[in-house]
């Protein structure tokens, strides 16, 4: 029988049937942040709980933290708790936890691969939706909620229905100027925000062999926004090339065991998916979206539809509602649109490939007055080899905030706002009502074209901008 992708790491992790339609599955990591992370370390604490293997959880604060230079865990007061709870826990069971401060702390899903925490193969939890970002690297990674993380640190186990498998192949080549972020909003818009549900999705065909790795993380950090809890990428020598060394990757002997076993994680060529979809790698233009759903999306050189036009009567309603929040006229070019904020950062662009790419576009130009712009990088390792390569100063001296590590402006969630009726172009994930702060209205771009609409304080195409 040909086996999907799926098929196969299902086989590696699956215990037996756990009734109703679900299977118990074997949890490799845990990774647990200061949100569902310390929520779920203290309903361990409550239901008294023994965590016996600690070494395969790790912990990090990043969602409730400030990005302020020279921040600790009181900067934030009301993030404050999240934090003393995550630290309590860990300590108490033994798990190792990346400070404020330290080497190692960032966005869970930026730390968990780049520390060799991730490997393909794995199964991976975190209580946090874009789990599925680990799939870059060929990892079964999901998120949970903090009653399931609880149950895993106890028990190792959790019981799942396995999903049903989609592969969407983007075949030929990504024209010059499309990224992986274009490649998967383009998809999401294309699609739809649900296309996703109940499936597993593994991404393939030409143009995504082709990607670099960080660029494979960020096409699964989006496949939540396609209404998929799991998103991966068949891991190849360019995953094993971009793992080897990294802290806590296998080494010696262990390594090259790990490598042959690795070599077996692909789809046979005849195996057989509950749906496909094929998407002309060549027709994806740099993206940017109009509205508040990541559905809400089209190429940066069209213009913002109207309602008039939407498929259904839900779909014209919700168009009109966001481009009423959005405060944008129908018909016109999305180009050209004047803006406030830019914010590079988040699990889904803030590695130092993505900071590289928005760099290049800053060189020797100014953030345009009355923007504001920040660079959140994605971890301390991020900021720390950024600055190794005076990024940094490429962006301080264009006029952009340079910050410490966390998820910042990407969901507000540490005091950290977007003010009402700004406008911002965001390299993050989401683009919901109030998603940056209430009344804050976000446009989702990727590195590139935030840098260049910083540049030009409006929405511009990134390939009119020669680097
Ligand atoms: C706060 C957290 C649980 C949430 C998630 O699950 O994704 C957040 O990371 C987000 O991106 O909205
Ligand atoms: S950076 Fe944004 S999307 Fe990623 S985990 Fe943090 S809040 Fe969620």
């Amino acid at each position: 029988m040909p086996a999907t992708l799926l098929d196969r790491l299902w086989a590696l992790h699956r215990i037996g049937p756990a009734g109703g339609g679900q299977d118990l599955i074997h949890i490799d990591r845990i990774l647990l942040h200061d949100l569902s992370g310390a929520r779920a370390l203290t309903e361990v604490a409550e239901k008294g709980y023994a965590i016996p293997n600690p070494g395969l959880a790790f912990a990090t604060p990043d969602h409730a933290v400030s990005s302020a230079p020279g921040r600790t865990a009181e900067t934030f007061a009301k993030g404050a708790g999240g934090v003393k709870a995550l630290r309590e826990g860990a300590a108490r069971h033994g798990i190792r936890l990346f400070d404020l401060g330290e080497d190692g702390q960032g966005i869970v899903h930026v730390m968990g691969p780049e520390l060799g925490i991730v490997l393909p193969g794995l199964c991976v939890i975190c209580g946090d939706s874009h789990t599925c970002t680990n799939g870059g690297l060929g990892a079964l990674a999901f998120g949970v909620g903090s009653s399931e993380l609880a149950h895993a640190l106890a028990t190792q186990t959790l019981r799942i229905a396995k999903p049903r498998s989609m592969r969407i192949r983007f075949e030929g080549a990504f024209p010059a100027g499309t990224t992986a972020k274009d490649a998967v909003l383009a998809a999401i818009g294309r699609l739809g925000a649900g296309a996703g549900a109940g499936y597993a999705v593994e991404w393939a065909g030409s143009a995504v062999r082709a990607l670099p790795v960080e660029a494979r993380l960020t096409l699964c950090n989006l496949t939540i926004e396609l209404g998929a809890r799991i998103g991966f990428v068949a891991p190849d020598e360019r995953v094993f090339e971009w793992v080897a060394g990294r802290d806590l990757a296998p080494k010696g002997e262990m390594w090259e065991r790990a490598v042959a076993h690795w070599r077996t994680l692909r789809s046979d060529d005849d195996a057989v998916f509950d749906a496909e979809q094929v998407i002309d790698a060549g027709t994806v233009a740099p993206q940017v979206t109009w509205g508040t759903s990541p559905e809400h999306v089209i190429p940066v050189d069209a213009t913002i539809p109207d309602p008039k036009d939407a498929p259904d009567a839900t779909r014209r309603r919700a168009w009109e509602e966001a481009l009423a929040y959005q405060g944008l006229e129908p018909g016109r070019p999305i180009a050209g649109t004047p803006i406030d904020w830019v914010f590079i950062g988040s699990c889904t662009n803030a590695r130092l490939s993505d900071l590289r790419e928005a760099a290049a576009l800053l060189r020797g130009r100014r953030v345009a007055a009355g923007v504001t712009a920040w660079v959140v990088p994605g971890s301390v390792r991020v900021k720390r080899e950024a600055e190794a390569e005076g990024l940094d100063r490429v962006f301080t001296e264009a006029g952009f905030a340079w910050r410490e590590p966390g998820c910042s402006l990407c969901v507000a969630a540490n005091g950290e706002a977007v003010p009402p009726g700004a406008r911002c172009v965001s390299t993050s994930n989401r683009n919901f009502v109030g998603r940056q702060g209430r009344g804050a209205r976000t446009h989702l771009a990727s590195p590139a074209m935030a840098a260049a609409a910083a540049v030009a304080g409006r929405i511009v195409d990134v390939r009119s901008f020669a680097p």
